[in-house]
């Protein structure tokens, strides 16, 4: 590998131009040594991300600096004068803003109470005055930084995308120069993903400076100035983007070189594990989210569902797995109808469920690994014998998938809690995939994971598939769906408009077809063939 070039500068003294100075920062844990001595120099004006493995200590460092964990040695310097921040506030009061993954909004609130609540002293509605205020001053913003947002729109109401600019809003509001973003395209469409780039490029252009957390090299590479890698604590190097390649920071990133593509040989396919006519669901408000769906997986393949969040595949899911009842049509599993069939009942019968949200339905954050690896194997007569849990058996058991999906720190002792998100994720998956399932219906299994890992966890859905099972595969990350399914289905507004082969679409194409696009009469006819199963 050649050797990355530098784009910050060097040197030991207070440098005026750096916006953020993070002088030989270390934090320890008990156990764990979670940032090792991190040096990291961020220009004024800049974005600059901050990429490495999962557990790798990026989001330990921005706590750092945004006041959430003291350091236990090493200097903050923000415009090049050392600081002490005790608490977010403190950061917030010296212009450091952070915006987290989860957003902290209220829903129900509008955008500029939103932006108000905690930074007001009146309460909202006591003096109609500040209300004007605020909304006059929250448009100013919106106008100087060119953002569509309205401030009397109610939040729940918006997008994932435009809620991510009230964040950015509020931070701006509290007077933020510097902005930390935590993992900001995780949960955005590739639209979004380009507006938010636009957004950054605006800030950056206006003098404010971004610190932008990720383990996403391409996202790395086209919006940073700079990158700073972090490896178990360290950093490793910062480079600029146009002096390096995706697979040299792959390997920087990773320590070893990493296989960038992943190759699904062609595979015989079987009868149908899975097969779901004319599913109908409604959402909780009583309105129909999935209209009539019809599909199948086969032993030996992967079927992908491409689409934007919030177009049915989170509910035709749940219908697959147990999770809700559809209101109309049959599910079919290994050749039993299985539409009213408990959610146990599918697990014992062999089926492993990756789900959407890891926090709500894959862990419980306050047991440890030990208690999370049984979960949904309860009576499974590999984990229950006589109706008592083999607690040794189950030990041994997480101990392989902490193990083999490389679940750091490597401890089943510790609560789900305790893990960096990449993490809990792969024990997550790994727990599913190792069930010797049948069928695995996997949601975002990669989401929040590190490419070393990634890589893993494809290789192991193609191995399932090698072995004959069925793989159920969602994802909003087009370059995961299209390499890995044997066939590709486009969900939107509740319905399949396309089902295709992965191989011939370009991702413009499936971009389109995302956003409500139908496809052209002749693909459409050869689509059909393909929603049968039909041999590629
Ligand atoms: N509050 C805590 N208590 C104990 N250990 C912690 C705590 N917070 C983080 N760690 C440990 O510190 C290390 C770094 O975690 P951190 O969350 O900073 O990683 P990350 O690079 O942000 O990972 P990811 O990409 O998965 O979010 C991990 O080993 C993690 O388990």
């Amino acid at each position: 590998m050649s050797e990355p070039g530098t784009a910050t500068g060097g040197g030991a003294g207070p440098n005026e131009d750096l916006a953020v100075h993070l002088d030989g920062i270390t934090k320890r844990f008990p156990g764990v040594v979670a940032n090792d001595d991190v040096d990291l120099r961020v220009e004024r004006g800049s974005v600059h991300a901050l990429l490495g493995e999962n557990g790798a200590g990026k989001t330990t460092l921005m706590n750092v600096l945004y006041g959430l964990y003291e350091p236990t040695e090493g200097r903050v310097l923000v415009d090049g004068e050392p600081r002490q921040f005790d608490r977010p506030r403190d950061a917030i009061d010296a212009g450091v803003g952070m915006i987290h993954q989860h957003f902290m909004l209220v829903d129900t609130m509008t955008v500029a109470e939103n932006i108000a609540l905690g930074n007001e002293p009146k309460k909202w509605g006591g003096l109609a005055v500040d209300r004007d205020r605020i909304e006059r001053e929250i448009a100013d913003l919106c106008d100087r930084y060119g953002f569509s947002v309205d401030p009397s729109a109610t939040v729940g109401e918006l997008s994932v995308g435009a809620q991510q600019r009230v964040e950015i809003l509020k931070a701006l509001y509290r007077g933020a120069d510097v902005l930390i973003l935590d993992e900001p395209t995780a949960v955005l469409t590739p639209q979004e993903v380009e507006d938010l780039y636009g957004v950054l490029e605006e800030l950056t252009e206006q003098g404010k400076t971004i610190i932008f957390i990720t383990h996403k090299l391409g996202e790395a590479m086209h919006s940073a100035d700079a990158i700073t890698v972090l490896r178990d604590g360290k950093s490793v190097g910062t480079v600029a983007p146009a002096t390096t390649t995706r697979e040299d920071l792959a390997e920087l990133m990773v320590g070893r070189e990493v296989l960038l593509e992943a190759d699904s040989d062609p595979v015989e396919t079987g009868g149908a594990i899975l097969s779901a006519s004319n599913v109908t669901v409604e959402n909780d408000r009583g309105v129909e989210v999935v209209s009539g769906i019809d599909l199948e997986v086969r032993a030996g393949e992967i079927l992908g569902i491409a689409g934007v969040d919030g177009n049915g595949q989170s509910e035709l899911i749940e219908a697959i797995t147990g999770l809700r009842t559809p209101d109309e049509g049959t599910v079919r599993f290994d050749g039993d109808d299985v539409t009213d069939w408990s959610r146990r009942r599918r697990i014992d019968g062999g089926m492993a469920h990756v789900p959407e949200d890891r926090h709500e339905q894959g862990l419980v954050m306050p047991f440890d690994l030990v208690e999370n690896a049984v979960l949904g194997s309860q009576r499974s007569p590999r984990f229950a014998h006589g109706g008592r849990i083999d607690w040794a058996g189950v030990r041994d058991h997480a101990e392989d998938v902490i193990g083999t999906y490389d679940v750091r720190p490597p401890t089943a002792d510790a609560d789900a809690e305790s893990f960096s998100g990449g993490n809990q994720q792969k024990f997550v998956v790994g727990r599913e995939l190792e069930r010797d399932p049948d069928l695995v219906v996997a949601t975002h299994p990669t989401r929040g994971v590190d490419i070393g890992s990634t890589e893993f966890i494809h290789e192991r859905l193609l191995d399932l598939r090698r072995e004959g099972k069925a793989v159920l595969l969602v994802s909003s990350a087009l370059d995961e769906v299209q390499s890995l399914s044997d066939r590709l289905a486009v969900i939107y507004e509740g319905e399949f408009v396309d089902v295709t082969d992965p191989d011939t679409i370009t991702e413009e194409e499936l971009g389109l077809l995302m956003a409500g696009e139908r496809p052209s009469e002749t693909t459409k006819s050869e689509a059909s063939d393909l929603v049968e199963g039909g041999d590629r």
